[in-house]
């Protein structure tokens, strides 16, 4: 894959949008009240208000979006896009094969995601994030470098988990440098604690690993203590810590942001047990029958 990931443009009216004259005298955007901002792309609230948690670990954010993404959204949404509205989903339905697929919570403006899909063309990546110009960039990029192994989804990650994937259904979750909601009220706000883990276990099959990373040194803390205290999830590491950083993760754009501050990325990688009432009923190994 080229190195060409984002190309800056300059924002043009996107579909159903008009040039209208703002009070200052500049030409704004404008949208009929009602009028969708992508007819054929993500819908705005596609779970709707009912799904809503009352803590969200993403924060709500308008964003401009580019002529490029607006066009990537109205063009391949249809093919590659997922709205979280909270239906079951079929795995095997969404990505037209019987693949392995992992989920990858948060990614942003997609570059890594479209790095990882180039790299293990065999594995569907269920990509989720709210951040519209960032689906928009992601959808440009599998077009652009021919990947069909990526699927696109627009809403909250707990949703998608937790009303639409099928348990045992996942064979891996990525969660690459995770907003870190450093000040102290908002820690509730982290994505990675003891609840979301369990959601999650029940939607991974066992063996799937869970992969986080963060530049966020307490974040990094607080992910190794409830992830090696979760009894559905054990460390890959022998000795218990930090994951050396595997070859299959690329540098991701926040964290080129956060080791240009400075700041010390940790990795951590864990494996999905098999569930605890499943190990009662396990038969005695050979060696032990012996
Ligand atoms: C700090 S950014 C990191 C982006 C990317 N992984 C990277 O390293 O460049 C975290 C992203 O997670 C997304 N996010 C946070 N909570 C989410 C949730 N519950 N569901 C979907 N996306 C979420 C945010 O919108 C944001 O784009």
């Amino acid at each position: 894959m080229s190195d060409s990931l984002h190309t800056p443009e300059e924002p043009r009216p996107g579909p159903g949008e008009q040039l209208a004259h703002a009070h200052d005298g500049s030409l704004r955007h404008t949208r009929a009240k009602g009028e969708p901002r992508f007819p054929d792309g993500p819908k705005a609230d596609p779970a709707g208000s009912h799904f809503e948690r009352r803590i969200r670990s993403f924060q709500p954010r308008r964003s401009r979006v580019t002529a490029g993404q607006a066009d990537a959204l109205q063009r391949l949404w249809p093919k590659w896009g997922l709205d979280i509205d909270g239906h079951a989903l079929d795995l095997t339905e969404l990505f037209g094969n019987t693949h392995p697929v992992v989920l990858e919570i948060g990614f942003g403006m997609g570059e890594a995601t479209a790095r990882m899909a180039a790299e293990d063309p065999d594995t569907g990546i269920l990509a989720v994030d709210v951040h519209t110009p960032g689906q928009g960039n992601l959808l440009n990029l599998a077009d652009q470098h021919g990947l069909t192994n990526i699927r696109v989804a627009n809403g909250d990650a707990i949703i998608l988990l937790r009303e639409m994937l099928p348990p045992d259904s996942l064979d891996g979750l990525r969660v690459y440098f995770p907003d870190p909601w450093p000040k102290k009220r908002h820690h509730k706000r982290r994505l990675i604690q003891p609840e979301f883990l369990t959601l999650a276990a029940t939607r991974l099959r066992p063996g799937a690993l869970v992969h986080c990373a963060t530049d966020w040194e307490p974040y990094a803390e607080q992910m190794l203590d409830v992830l090696t205290a979760h009894p559905d999830f054990e460390n890959t590491q022998p000795t218990g810590g930090y994951a050396p950083r595997p070859g299959f993760r690329p540098l991701t754009r926040f964290e080129g942001q956060g080791l240009d501050k400075g700041h010390v990325v940790n990795d951590l990688l864990f494996r999905r047990v098999q569930p605890r009432d499943q190990h009662r009923d396990l038969p005695p190994s050979a060696t032990e029958a012996d």
